[in-house]
């Protein structure tokens, strides 16, 4: 039988649609039916196992999956000893400890003596003993955020992003602990060289694509008077391409731009005079 790679997935939850997204956008063709736990690409040597997000660390140390995607949280908490092949950047969410609005809160050493709740034990755990806290840890595995309100807890360590979870309970947001956002985790060697060699192939697609998420292709008209200030602003890319317009004085830019610094470099090429600016999303890119 052929080889094959198998990805471990999660399969309904805060990981799952954008997990699926990133591989879709590899140009890799799967998906028959939602309730499918394991299906094979039709285009691509991978072979997807729909499970737990807690499963999938040791379902790669185990070999049952190669590679899987994990927040970064479940894969410290667990502390199985694999490789963070990529980062993939979504899922970005901080663990952070909340208290009841009426807690009286100043630092991490008000926690001492107190009960919290969190589903993360071990990376709270080694925190508080890095800053000399000892506090008792109650262990749930979701809504958190009900423990306090419930009385089995004083504090809570949970993950947050909007923190309209923490608002809706009564709760506020006091320390940051830790950030986390999805990784792609795998064994430190590959189970066989063909295997290997079709996770090469994976990671060179999707390197591309993240490459090309991470930044806009941008078109606009300039006096050219200001051509030296923009390429400065965009400085770092590779040359933008510059054409005259019939209009004399005027260019055309095209460019690539990075995602991160997208609007300031925009208000700055607002403010050279830039016009007619014409943005859009990069589908793939390699250098
Ligand atoms: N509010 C959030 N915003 C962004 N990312 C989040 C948020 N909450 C959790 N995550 C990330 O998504 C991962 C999965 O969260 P989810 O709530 O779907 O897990 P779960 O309830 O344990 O699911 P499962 O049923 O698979 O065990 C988390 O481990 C974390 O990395
Ligand atoms: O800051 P917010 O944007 O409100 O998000 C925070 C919430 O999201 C996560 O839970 P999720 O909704 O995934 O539910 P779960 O408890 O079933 O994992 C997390 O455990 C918080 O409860
Ligand atoms: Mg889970």
């Amino acid at each position: 039988m052929a080889e094959v790679v198998r990805i471990a997935i999660q399969k309904s939850g805060r990981l799952s649609e954008k997990s699926l997204q990133i591989i879709k956008n590899c140009g890799i063709k799967f998906g028959s039916d939602a309730r499918v736990l394991k299906e094979e690409a039709s285009n691509f040597p991978l072979e997807f196992l729909y499970v737990r997000d807690d499963d999938i660390p040791s379902y790669v140390r185990d070999g049952i999956a190669d590679v899987g995607i994990v927040g970064r949280n479940e894969y410290d908490e667990q502390a199985i000893d694999l490789e963070v092949l990529r980062d993939l950047g979504f899922a970005k969410c901080r663990l952070s400890i909340a208290v009841p609005n009426d807690f009286v809160y100043q630092g991490l050493s008000s926690l001492e003596g107190k009960r919290i709740a969190t589903s993360y034990p071990n990376i709270l755990g080694g925190i508080l003993k890095a800053r000399g806290v000892s506090a008792s840890f109650v262990q749930v595995s979701g809504s958190v955020e009900i423990t306090p309100a419930v009385g089995i807890a004083d504090a809570i360590c949970d993950l947050v992003s909007t923190g309209a979870t923490l608002a809706m309970n009564g709760l506020r947001e006091v320390e940051s602990l830790y950030t986390s956002t999805a990784v792609m985790i795998g064994r430190k060697q590959m189970a066989s060289v063909a295997k290997q060699r079709i996770l090469d192939r994976l990671m060179l697609r999707l390197d591309a694509v993240m490459k090309a998420s991470s930044y806009k292709y941008i078109m606009f008209n300039l006096p050219q008077e200001h051509l030296e200030q923009v390429a400065h602003i965009i400085g770092g890319m590779k040359s933008p391409t510059v054409t005259p317009l019939m209009e004399k004085g005027w260019v055309s830019v095209q460019t690539v731009v990075a995602e991160d610094t997208f609007w300031e470099d925009f208000e700055q090429l607002k403010a050279l005079g830039a016009q007619g600016i014409l943005v859009t999303p990069i589908e793939k890119m390699t250098e």
